[in-house]
């Protein structure tokens, strides 16, 4: 393409001032910088058309002479406007040329001697209409059009088939009708059924381009409307000027005359009624393949096929509807990108939930990821909450129990439903009220201060009561008549079975006797009994006993005791003190006969109906009876043949014993009667209750049910945290596996042994029972690194001896529990590290130095202190500061090795493993002595 610079232009447009054509050029919208700057061959046609059409107004800039035109003053300098030049969009460019083209199109149509309207494409494919009568008005003027493109493919045939159809329905006179330039651009519109190809980017229907070119068309019928208006009021009011007027109208008829002429023709396919059904942009070329007839809606009643979408009658939005639809109904849901949201963070729903539903239903235990999960919080903010109260051992697994997760729960603003096994469901309920009951006495005090011996006295007198060899040797509790009414004791080891049934929440006892011995006063085994009653808030009745000794002083222990806060009521106190012999019986029956009046005091009741329950005071297991449960009926009665359960063990009852008379059979128990209970199918611990269920089925259910609670527990995470097991597994643990001819005695002595554990070493007691220490308890005992077995008033049974000496399991049996405790305290220290101590021998001063070959330098010293032996450990020290220390390799006097060497004496001395001993040096001799650790 031939370019031609702007001041070539202008001097063949003869217009002397290049600057003149410059502007002129930019006012035709090409972007021009200056004379120098190019223009195409179409754009210097534009402007040599401009520039014609302007001279044929006698206004041509390079109209040299006349004064009219468009610039009356030319002559004057004129004023330098400069502007930034304004950088065009193409898109802007393109539609400046259109305009342009458009505005060429016009005039050249009213340059036509008979210029004909213009015809729009909907007109020629009216239905009916014959191929002649379609034709259009180029037609008729004799302009041939042909294609602007040849069609590809299927559809080049069908454009050369069209093509062939308009060569033969053109008129063979109308060539040459129109000018040459637009001979290329001949063209004709297709009828209905033609097959014209829309390339790709053709639009159809209303929507998009089609709608575009109709409201441009509205516009620029608007516009035209508008210019033929001002054009008329121009002619109006610029009579006088009639030139310029004339101008004026001439340009303003041309531009509307320009309008009405459609410049989208080709780019549009029109239905019958008119409608735009399909579209092109401008610089596409359409051509219809074909059309298909439409049942519904009216106004489409074709779609054209075109190359895009051949072979579819669907649109795109519809055919990923039926997509989304099919996956939809394969259970895929397909993501679409149409119908995203706008992007951004993603919308959270913030409507608070209902408080039923922060409620997290637990059995028991609940596991943290579980938790997280329906409370719909990350696992590891709940680990967080429970670190932060010391679980430290707290992982995603790991389960936490109703009242951990109660805590957990209530952080977030989630509430626990327990939704466990109930056993109330099971279990009956009892009225507060009832009938009156005996009181439980339980006798706590000092080591050696007279339990024993006052309740044997009690016993002697009013239990056995002449059924001589009756009374068992160890009774867990036992009813005795008071001139005040019955009184029920209980037989234990005083404080630590207290304390054990507390622990458990057995509240037994009514009333506590503290006895203290008159000639030993209040001792710290008196001052814990003490605690323990007043934690129970149970009331205390102060026995002093041993009164019949000389050496005994009521009065001090009295004022002893007012130091504790039990003062008596001789002080001025509310304590009840009672002073007796147990050994001789003296005061005893006023000490009975005060416990009949604190009991009314009391006012103990208890109902005497209904399925019994109470406490199991201790069990055995008896040759040929099986096991043996002391139990203390607190509600209810218990009767043979009741379905009876404690802690994890069952039975029917098959005998009911009264304690401490041998055979003595009861029909039934009410409330504070203690009677051995004979069925149960295991040893039942101290301190736990029983209770008579309907059916043996639930006892079932009752038991299954406490020992998966009890798995569970175990599982469940609490006590120190792992940190410390792993810092414990470091301290040595013995473990002992304990046997006890009762219950309550294995109890106490678990405790009492557990109580030992030091910093050093800890006890672990790791199994406690009944009966005698069988091949199953050595086995045990062997799993353990530091075992240890212990019998209480029993023995080992079967194979067992054999195997724990085989196996060289320490078995130890003992009757009296500080004898344990003291041989366990033994083994505890037998696993500490041994200790040792420094025994100075004495000190040799380094006089001279001697090498000799084999021995190496020898110290030739004289000892000034004491003795070095040949055995003795050595450290050399200078000037006062230790630089080795190590032991005697050679000791000689002259050529002799001796063992010893006095003070005073000369001798050589070699240090093992260091030559560097100097003259001047000391060298300090002594021994290491070994020495039994201590536990604290
Ligand atoms: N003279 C005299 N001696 C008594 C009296 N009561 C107990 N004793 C003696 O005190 C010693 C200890 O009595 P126990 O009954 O065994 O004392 P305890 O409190 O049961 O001792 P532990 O069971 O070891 O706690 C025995 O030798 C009794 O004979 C008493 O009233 N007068």
């Amino acid at each position: 393409m031939a370019k031609i610079r702007i001041y070539e232009l202008a001097r063949e447009l003869g217009i002397k001032n290049n600057k003149d054509l410059v502007a002129e050029v930019k006012s035709l919208g090409i972007p021009i910088k200056g004379v120098m700057s190019t223009l195409s061959d179409d754009e210097a046609n534009r402007v040599r058309r401009r520039h014609s059409s302007g001279s044929s107004g006698g206004s041509a800039s390079g109209d040299s002479g006349g004064d009219g035109g468009r610039h009356p003053d030319r002559n004057a300098k004129p004023k330098v406007i400069r502007r930034r030049s304004q950088r065009q969009r193409p898109a802007d460019r393109e539609r400046e040329k259109e305009k342009e083209r458009e505005q060429e199109e016009a005039a050249r149509v009213a340059a036509q001697p008979s210029p004909a309207p213009a015809v729009r494409r909907s007109e020629v494919r009216r239905r009916g209409q014959s191929p002649e009568a379609s034709r259009s008005p180029e037609r008729r003027d004799g302009s041939a059009r042909q294609p602007a493109r040849a069609p590809s493919g299927s559809g080049a045939r069908a454009g050369e088939g069209a093509q062939r159809r308009a060569a033969a329905q053109a008129s063979p006179g109308g060539q040459g009708a129109e000018p040459s330039g637009e001979a290329a651009d001949t063209r004709i519109a297709p009828k209905v059924g033609d097959r014209i190809e829309l390339p790709r980017g053709t639009r159809r229907f209303r929507d998009g381009l089609a709608a575009k070119i109709e409201r441009r068309e509205e516009v620029e019928e608007r516009r035209r409307q508008d210019a033929l208006e001002a054009a008329r009021k121009a002619e109006a009011e610029a009579r006088a000027q009639a030139a310029e007027a004339a101008a004026k109208k001439r340009a303003a008829e041309k531009a509307a005359a320009a309008v009405p002429v459609n410049p989208n023709a080709r780019n549009v396919v029109r239905n019958e009624d008119g409608v735009i059904v399909a579209a092109a942009s401008r610089r596409s070329e359409p051509t219809i393949l074909g059309f298909i007839p439409l049942q519904t809606p009216p106004r489409r009643r074709e779609v054209i096929i075109t190359e895009a979408n051949k072979g579819r009658t669907e649109g795109r939005a519809t055919a990923r509807k039926r997509r989304e639809e099919k996956a939809q109904a394969r259970g895929r849901r397909r993501p679409s990108r149409f119908r995203r949201g706008p992007s951004g963070p993603k919308q959270v729903s913030t409507v608070e939930m209902s408080e039923a539903k922060k409620r997290i239903r637990v059995d028991e235990v609940i596991q943290i990821s579980d938790m997280a999960h329906q409370m719909g919080v990350k696992a590891a903010r709940l680990i967080r909450t429970l670190w932060q109260q010391g679980m430290r051992n707290v992982t995603i697994n790991s389960s936490i129990d109703v009242e951990t997760a109660e805590y957990v729960a209530a952080e977030f603003g989630y509430t626990i439903e327990n939704v466990s096994f109930q056993e109330d469901e099971i279990l009956a309920s009892y009225d507060d009220e009832g009938e009156l009951r005996a009181p439980v006495v339980t006798i706590m005090g000092h080591v050696d201060h007279g339990k024993t011996t006052l309740l044997d006295y009690i016993r002697k007198a009013k239990v056995a009561d002449g059924e001589a060899g009756g009374i068992t040797q160890h009774i867990g509790a036992y009813r005795v008549d008071t001139n005040q009414g019955p009184v029920v004791f209980i037989d234990t080891p005083g404080h630590e079975a207290f304390t054990a049934m507390r622990s458990r929440g057995a509240a037994v006892t009514d009333i506590v006797v503290l006895i203290v011995a008159a000639d030993d006063g209040v001792m710290p085994t008196t001052q814990e009994a003490i605690d323990h009653a007043r934690k129970s808030d149970v009331p205390i009745i102060v026995a002093v006993n041993k009164i019949d000794k000389p050496e005994a002083n009521v009065g001090r222990v009295e004022q002893m005791l007012m130091k504790e806060g039990l003062v008596g009521e001789d002080y001025g106190g509310e304590t009840v003190i009672s002073h007796i012999s147990a050994k001789t019986g003296e005061g005893v029956d006023e000490l009975l006969d005060l416990l009949g009046v604190q009991a009314e005091v009391l006012e103990l009741v208890a109902p005497v109906k209904g399925p019994a329950a109470g406490t199991v005071i201790e069990s055995r297991v008896d040759k040929g009876r099986g096991t043996v449960a002391t139990v203390l009926v607190q509600a209810g009665e218990l009767k043979k043949g009741d379905i009876v359960v404690a802690n994890e063990f069952s039975g029917k009852v098959r005998n009911l014993l009264q304690p401490g008379v041998k055979n003595k059979r009861l029909k039934s128990a009410t409330p504070s009667t203690p009677v051995e209970v004979l069925g149960l199918d295991g040893a039942p611990p101290a301190g736990m209750r029983f209770h008579v269920v309907e059916s043996e089925r639930d006892a079932r259910q009752l038991v299954a049910h406490r020992r998966e609670k009890r798995r569970r527990k175990e599982s469940v995470l609490s006590g120190p945290s792992l940190l410390e097991r792993i810092k414990s597994k470091k301290v040595p643990i013995l473990k002992i596996v304990l046997k006890a001819d009762v219950q309550g005695s294995a109890e106490a002595l678990k405790h009492t042994l557990e109580d030992l554990s030091a910093s050093k070493v800890r006890v672990e007691v790791i199994h406690a029972g009944v009966g005698g220490i069988n091949e199953t308890d050595v086995k045990l005992a062997m799993a353990a690194e530091n075992p240890l077995i212990i019998g209480f008033n029993v023995k080992a049974v079967g194979k067992a001896s054999k195997l724990a000496e085989h196996e060289k399991v320490p078995v130890e049996t003992f009757s009296v529990i500080y004898e344990a405790s003291d041989r366990v305290r033994e083994r505890m220290i037998d696993l500490l590290e041994p200790e040792y101590r420094e025994v100075p021998l004495g000190t040799a001063d380094v006089r001279a130095l001697f090498p000799i070959p084999r021995l190496g330098t020898v110290a030739g010293c004289r000892i000034i202190k004491g003795k070095v032996t040949r055995s003795s450990h050595v450290r050399v020290r200078r000037a006062g500061r230790v630089i080795y220390e190590g032991r005697i390799g050679s000791l000689r006097v002259f050529k002799d090795d001796v063992k010893e060497v006095k003070e005073g004496m000369e001798c050589g001395i070699v240090v093992e493993g260091f030559s560097e001993v100097e003259p001047e040096d000391q060298l300090e001799a002594f021994e290491l002595e070994t020495i039994r650790p201590e536990l604290e």
